[in-house]
This record gives C-alpha cells, structure tokens and sequence, in this order.
C-alpha cells in the first residue's frame, strides 16, 4: 500500500470514530484523496516513463496544478566515487537555463560529502532549503548559488533510494520562500519510491539502448575493420565508427619504427586542426624517440591512458604533442595496441574539451583495440606486398631499360631518369675502382646538384679516393647501402672532402652503396636524400653494377678489336714483306761487325740507334734484332716518322681520347701503346718534329704517356729501335734534333755500310734477289751473266741494296732468256768508286738538283700527265751519312 492510501485509510478510520472535528478530517480527506489520485495517475504515467524529458514533463504537468514550484531536476548519485551530477533536466523552466556556465554546470560532477548534500543523503525524506540562509555554507554547490542569483529563493531535496541505497535526489526549485508545504513534502515523500524506480527504469533503459547502440555499432565497425587494406580505409572507419561513440575531435596512429627505438605517424587524420601549422608536416614525418614520457608511459599500461594535455610539461613534450596542444586539444586518450611480442601501434584520441573521454569511451577503446591492431598489421603486412611487387616490376622494368645499355652516357641517361622518376632523387656520383685495385675515379656523375657548391664538389671530383678512405671502405665493405647522417658524421671529423659537401648541400643524410659484381667490388654510388627505399636502392645498384661491367667489358672487346686490327694491318704488312727479312744476304767483313753488334744486343732490352744511307736494309735489320729478342713473339710495329704530317705524329705515336681533336670520333690507342710488350721501330726519326721530340724523350724516360686530349698516364713496356739516313750530329749541331732526344737514342748505334763499300755482297745479292723474282714471276732464271755481274759490281749504287733489288726485279720481267745476260744500269753511274765529288760528299742541294735532271731526261721533259715509260728508275736521293 503506498503512502496516500494509508492516509485515506486512516483518516477514514478516524471519521468512523468522530473524531477530531469533521471540517478538518474532510478538508484533510480531501487532501489525501487528491495526493491518492496524483499518486496513483503518477505511479500509472511512471510506469510509462521510458526517456528523460518524459519524467520531468510528466512531473511538472501532474503537480504544478497543485503546489507552486519553478522547476526541478534529478541528481544522479555516483556510489562508486562518490560524486553526483544532473541527470534529469527541467530546460524550459529553469532560470538558470540561459546562464553562461549552465552548460558546463549540467555536465558536472560534484562531490557527495559537501555539508548541504550530505544532510540531504543521510535524511530520511525530503529536506527543504532557503536559499539565502544556506548561501555561505562551506562547499556549496556552485549551481544553487546560480539559481539564487536567478532569484530562486527555496530548494527541495528528497533523496531517491533503491535497496536503502542512494541513487539521486530530486532538487524542487520556487522562487518564493514559502513553496514547500508539508503537504508538498508529504507528497514528495510519497512518490519519492516511485521516482527513484522510474530513475532506475530510465537508467537501465539508457543502458540498453546505449549498449544496443554500441553493441552495433561495434559490430559494423568490426565487420568494416575486416575490409581494410589501406590506411585510409582504417582512418575512414575510425572517423566514422568510432566517433558515433567516443567524443574526440581527430585521431593519430603510430607505429614503432624497427630499431625499436623510435616511433613515427602511421595514420594521420585530415581533422586535425594542427595541420594549419608549418611544422606539421615535420611532426607527422619525423621520428620520435620512444623515451619522451609519453609513449614509453602509455606502453607500460595496459589500459588506456588519459591525459589532460595542460597538465604535461609541455616544454619537453614531442613536436606533435606540442602542435595537437596549440591548435586546442585539452585531452588525450592513448592506447597501445595489443599485438604478439612488442606492441608497435598506438591510437591517441584527442578532444578539444575536459572530461571528453567517459568510462565507457574508454572501455570501448579497450574493446576494439585487438581489431585495431590486426587492422594495423594487415596494413603493414599488405603494404611490404604491394611495396614488393612494385619493387620487383621497377626493377624488372629497369633492369629492361638498362639491358640494352650500351655506352656510359646510355647509362647515366637511364640511371638519371629512374631515380628522378621512382625516387624522385638524383644521382650524386658514381666512383670506380681502378686497375690497380685501391683507388676510386669518378666515373659518372650530376653536377646539376652542386650548384652553389661547386668548390666543395670540385675539391672532392678531383681526389683520386682510396679504398681505404674512411666512408669508402664502410660502404665497399657493406652488404647493403649505407646511411650517413651528415651531423654524426661531421662529429667524427673524418672524411672532411664528403662531409664539406654534403654540409654545404645541407642534406640531413647522405647514402653510399657498394656497387659489386658477384663478390667484387667495382665501385661506389653516392646519392644525396635524405631518406630513401634500401632494398630498392639495392636492386638498382646490383642493375648498375651489371651494366657497368658490360660496358667495361665492351670497352675492352672493342679496344681489343681495335688492337686486333692494328695487328692484323700490321701482320698483312709484314706478310707483304717477310721475304724481306727471311734472310740478310752479306758475309763481307762490314757485314759481320754489324751481325756482331746485332747479336750482342738483340736479347737486351736497350735502345738500339741504325745508322745507314737509304736502301741499306736499316728496317731488315730492325726486324732481325726484334727476332731475335725476347719480345719476338709479338709483333714489332714501325712508325715510318717522316710519313705522316707533323699534327698526326702525336697521335699515331700516343693515341687520343674521343672528342680530343676536330676529327677524333673515337678513342684509339697509339702505336707506343700497341708496341706494348714489344718492340717499336721508329723509322727515319731524324724526321721527327722537334715538339714533339720532348715528349718522345718523356715516354722512352718514363715509360708512361698520356693519350691526346687525355688525363690519364698509361704505363708502357716498349723497346725502341730507332732508324735514320741523316746525319744526327749535325742536326743537333744546327739545333734540328734535340741533344737530349740524340743520347737518348744512340745508346746502341749500328752503322749499315752502303753497298758500294761492300762489293763482295753485290753478287749474293743479285743472285738472291733473281731466284726471288724469278721465283715470283714464274720465269725460271738459273743466273747471270759474268759480263752482268762485272757491270753491277762497277756500279755506284747510290740507292744501295734497293736500288739492286729493283733493277734485278726489273731486268727478271723484261729477260727473255734464263740467264741475265742484259742490265739497264743508269747511265754515268757505273764507276763503283767512293768518289768524294759525287753522292756522299755531295750537298743536299746538288743531289736533288741532279736527281731532278736525270728523272726529266727519262720522261723525255714531261713533267704532268701519264709518265712516258722508261726503262730504270733510280732511287731518290736522300741525305747521306758522310763515312
Ligand atoms: N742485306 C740484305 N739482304 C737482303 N735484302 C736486303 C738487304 N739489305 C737490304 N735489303 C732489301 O732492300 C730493301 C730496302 O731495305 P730497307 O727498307 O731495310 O732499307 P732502309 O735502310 O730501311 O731504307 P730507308 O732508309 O729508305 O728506309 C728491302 O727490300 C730489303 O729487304
């Protein structure tokens, strides 16, 4: 039976018994009649009650016809801390509604055991209050001084209970002092069990439908987390599930980096108002230290934490706690997400208000964290796929582009334009190891990217760098590219070429990676980023390593074919002439001291300096010393010195780079370098330019040259034998040949004497040269004459040995018999006499002018057009070595 029934009953009771007077009991009956119909009409509409405004309205329009109050509201008593807070509201009537702090107060929590509650808790029924006489008691709570100031003037509490407990009390407000009979408190008595079990209705009713919200939400958000592949997807699901549930303004999510020892952004959410901020783009890149009181105290919970940002010693905090904090977040909720082994992600929600985050926010935060991580890790575990797959089509892709690479600027074009495209970075340099295995050249590089730095890069460029140069060796003994930080290594104060660059370049890292075939090292690649895929940069040096070793090996094939052409031109004139030297004819006694000087110089490797008028066999006799030597198995290679103009000596004898010279397509090695290993035959030197006589003496000094247009020595290994007609001497004398050249050259001379101081060898000679020509025509001529020979040994032989040789070849085509029986010797020359009057005391002058005479007589005074025939001519003079 509730409370007003009792009443009606006893008053019923003690009108039965006439007692006390009937106006009184009537006028009471009536009373408790009427709080019995409020209370039954209130007990059947609570039942009804399913939302909060529900109870308040129904409160309000069922009492305010009876009693005189402003407004109400319901506290909620919190046991557990021991704190209460509003939870029914009477918005349209309270006149404290539109007071700036009532938002605030309505979300406050307050504390049970200040005075004025404690009263209310520990009274049995309700307790009324003017709100002037209260006004200074200690601790009072802050909205009953805003509803005096509001011109309220009374206050009703009753408590509510449930099981004896406290769960709330309903607050009565009136503006008048005298609102609150004891009819009113009778009343509010009265209904006190059914309002708290409306509360408790509407509570576990909140509850359900709050669960039920969540349970569904949590299951599409479960049911989406599955979906995701990519960060935007999670960061989608975050921002739309979990914000119907958690009040935060944006979100971040980490991951710890594999050193363990620092983390970064994972997820960054487009509603954080800090990425106004310049640096944002720093914080959400940037690595921070695990240790920096935030991060390392989260991960040692296991719950979620929450911090009230103002309260942290911003001064240390890291730059995106920093940045979060000036764009307005007050709280932050983090939570390390448990994953197998070590936690490597965390969520931070952040809020722009206190108090954001309630118990339940922070449960659910608890309850999809496994999600969040497994979401985080298929992420991570889908990106190293895709990351992989496009590594491996870019490297195919390159590796394509470079495969039909063929020349070091191919290369540089496709290494320039694949790093530019995927990494968007550029090549720094690319240094190869040498032939002698310790030092590095640059090979390739950009100077695009020096610009403005271009004395620290060009003070680096020129240094030919060691193996063992402090970053070179650490990265050729590296398995994988190397990062530099350029700070740490600056520290170190070593390498001070690299580190004057890169510091000027202001790069925060510089990498090195080996550039290797098989387990050989070949080189370095330098390339200035600061940061950069490894495993990609590997894969492309591996490329560039390949393609280097290509074109190295190409460059060889093709220096090799062209050597192997110079030989071979070489081979066919030696073809051409190997009957040439099969055999020196002469067994006089001149031409044995020259056998002698041969044999005793052949097997040296000294320079050898012959001597002898033209026609003496000087080359013959060049190639029988080479024959002889230990070099015999290659080829000797002449340079006939007064053949080939002045300007393409230098180059015939040094070679030249491409592009050395108006006309030097390609590189080409010169015959000093192809006479490496062997002998060169330097024919009539005495011919030589005079400029570039000195660089003659550099290179039979130093035994290195340097190509034409080349920065490069080249070590040699090269004999020279040296031949002329011209009297040295004298040319040194008239400051034609230099003296230094001459003592360089006349180490060994060999004076070939001419033929007519040897005429016992004219017979041989002609008998050797017949069975040649003969032999070579198909003549078959068995001798000659005596009357023949007495003529050619009466012969002057101004062209010596080749003058003999080709009049026999002559006289062989024209016989018709199978002896010589007939010669045509020039005329007036047929007196084998040393004469002092005639060629070798003669002047240069004189024999030319002679020369010329005798070649008009032949050609009957014509001098252009076909050549009348003529039966013999004779060898041009040349200079001749006096005796
Ligand atoms: N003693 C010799 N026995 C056989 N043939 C010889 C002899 N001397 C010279 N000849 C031949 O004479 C020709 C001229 O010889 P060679 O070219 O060696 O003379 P050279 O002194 O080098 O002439 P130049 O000064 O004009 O270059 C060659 O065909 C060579 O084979």
């Amino acid at each position: 039976m509730d409370a007003a029934s009792k009443n009606v009953d006893d008053l019923n009771a003690k009108k039965a018994a006439g007692s006390p007077s009937s106006g009184t009991l009537r006028k009471q009956l009536a009373t408790y009649e009427q709080e019995r119909t409020i209370l039954l009409a209130l007990g059947d509409d609570i039942t009804k009650v399913r939302e909060k405004g529900d109870l308040i309205a129904l409160f309000s329009s069922r009492l305010k016809g009876l009693f005189y109050f402003t407004h109400t509201i319901v506290m909620l008593v919190d046991q557990h801390k021991q704190t209460y807070t509003p939870f029914l509201l009477d918005p349209n009537s309270s006149p404290i509604k539109d007071h700036p702090d009532y938002a605030e107060l309505i979300k406050k929590v307050f504390p049970l055991d200040a005075p004025i509650i404690s009263q209310v808790t520990e009274a049995d029924g309700p307790l009324t209050f003017q709100l002037e006489k209260i006004l200074h008691t200690p601790e009072l709570p802050s909205f009953i001084r805003i509803n005096y100031e509001r011109g309220i003037r009374e206050m009703m509490i009753t408590p509510l209970k449930s099981r004896m407990e406290i769960i709330g009390f309903i607050l009565v407000y009136s503006d008048r002092a005298d609102s609150f009979t004891s009819e009113f408190k009778a009343l509010m008595h009265g209904i006190a069990p059914q309002l708290s079990s409306a509360v408790l209705n509407i509570i576990i009713n909140e509850e359900i439908d709050r669960n039920e919200r969540v349970n569904e939400v949590l299951l599409s958000l479960s049911n989406e987390m599955v979906t995701v592949r990519n960060r935007p997807d999670l960061l989608r699901v975050i921002n739309t599930k979990l914000k119907k549930l958690i009040d935060f303004s944006h979100n971040v999510m980490t991951v710890l980096e594999e050193n363990g020892e620092t983390y970064k952004a994972f997820l960054t959410d487009p509603n954080s108002k800090s990425k106004d901020f310049s640096k944002y783009t720093e914080a959400i890149s940037i690595p921070y230290p695990v240790n920096d009181g935030i991060y390392n105290v989260a991960v040692a919970s296991d719950q979620p934490l929450l911090f009230d940002i103002r309260s942290l010693d911003l001064s240390a905090a890291p730059l995106w706690l920093k940045l979060n904090h000036a764009a307005g977040a007050r709280e932050m909720l983090i939570k390390v997400l448990p994953e197998d082994g070590t936690p490597k992600h965390c969520l931070i929600l952040f809020a722009d208000k206190l108090n954001s985050f309630s118990d339940e926010g922070i449960n659910i935060v608890n309850r999809i964290s496994s999600q969040l991580a497994t979401a985080a890790q298929n992420i991570t575990a889908n990106e190293a796929i895709l990351s992989k797959e496009q590594e491996k089509s870019f490297l195919l892709d390159f590796s394509q582009d470079i495969a039909g690479v063929r020349t070091k600027d191919d290369l540089q074009e496709a290494i320039t334009s694949v790093l530019q495209r995927v990494l968007n970075i550029r090549l720094a340099m690319i240094r190869l190891i040498e032939d002698d295995g310790i030092s590095l050249k640059p090979y390739m590089y950009d100077k695009t990217l020096f610009h403005g730095t271009e004395d620290a890069f060009t003070a680096l460029f020129s240094q030919t760098i060691s193996i063992d140069e402090y970053l070179t060796a650490k990265v050729l003994n590296s398995k994988c590219p190397v990062i530099f930080n350029v700070e740490e290594e600056d520290k170190k104060g070593k390498s001070a070429l690299y580190l004057n660059l890169w510091k000027k370049i202001g790069l925060k890292n510089a990498y090195g990676a080996p550039l290797r075939v098989g387990d050989k090292n070949i080189g370095t690649l330098w390339l200035l980023t600061d940061e950069i895929n490894l495993t990609l940069l590997k894969g492309i040096c591996a490329q560039i390593s390949i393609a280097i070793a290509n074109i190295q090996a190409n460059e060889k094939v093709l220096a090799y074919k062209q050597q192997l052409e110079f030989e071979n031109d070489h081979l066919k004139e030696q073809i051409k002439s190997i009957y040439n030297f099969s055999e020196i004819i002469g067994s006089g006694p001149e031409m044995n001291k020259v056998y002698q000087l041969m044999s005793r110089v052949a097997e040296s490797n000294s320079t050898v300096l012959i001597l002898g008028e033209t026609g003496t066999g000087k080359e013959l006799i060049a190639r029988a010393i080479h024959n002889a030597s230990p070099r015999q198995n290659k080829l000797m290679v002449k340079v006939n010195c007064a053949a080939l103009p002045a300007n393409l000596i230098e180059s015939e004898l040094f070679g030249h780079e491409k592009g050395s010279f108006t006309g030097a397509f390609d590189r080409r090695i010169g015959k000093f370098e192809l006479a490496n290993n062997s002998t060169l035959f330097l024919d009539e030197i005495g011919e030589m330019p005079l400029e570039l006589q000195v660089k003659l003496l550099r290179v039979i000094q130093e035994r290195e040259l340097e190509r034409v247009g080349g920065k490069t020595t080249v070590k040699v290994d090269v004999r020279i034998i040296a031949a002329t007609n011209v009297d040295l001497e004298t040319e040194v004398k008239n400051g034609k040949f230099r003296a230094d050249l001459y003592y360089r050259l006349n180490v060994f001379p060999i004076h070939l004497p001419p033929l007519r101081q040897r005429p016992e060898d004219i017979a041989p000679l002609a008998n050797f040269f017949l069975a040649r020509y003969s032999k070579l025509s198909g003549t078959k001529m068995t001798g000659i004459a005596p009357k023949v020979l007495q003529q050619l040994r009466a012969y002057a032989w101004p062209g010596n040995v080749r003058e003999l040789e080709h009049l026999i070849e002559r006289s062989v085509l024209l016989a018709n018999d199978s002896v010589l029986r007939e010669i045509n010797l020039p005329k007036g020359r047929n007196d084998n006499q040393d004469q002092p009057d005639t060629f070798a005391n003669s002047t240069l002058e004189n024999l030319e002018r002679r020369y010329i005479i005798e070649v008009l007589k032949r050609c009957s005074g014509k001098i252009a057009g076909r050549a009348a025939p003529q039966k013999s001519w004779p060898s041009p003079p040349r200079r001749c070595i006096p005796k």
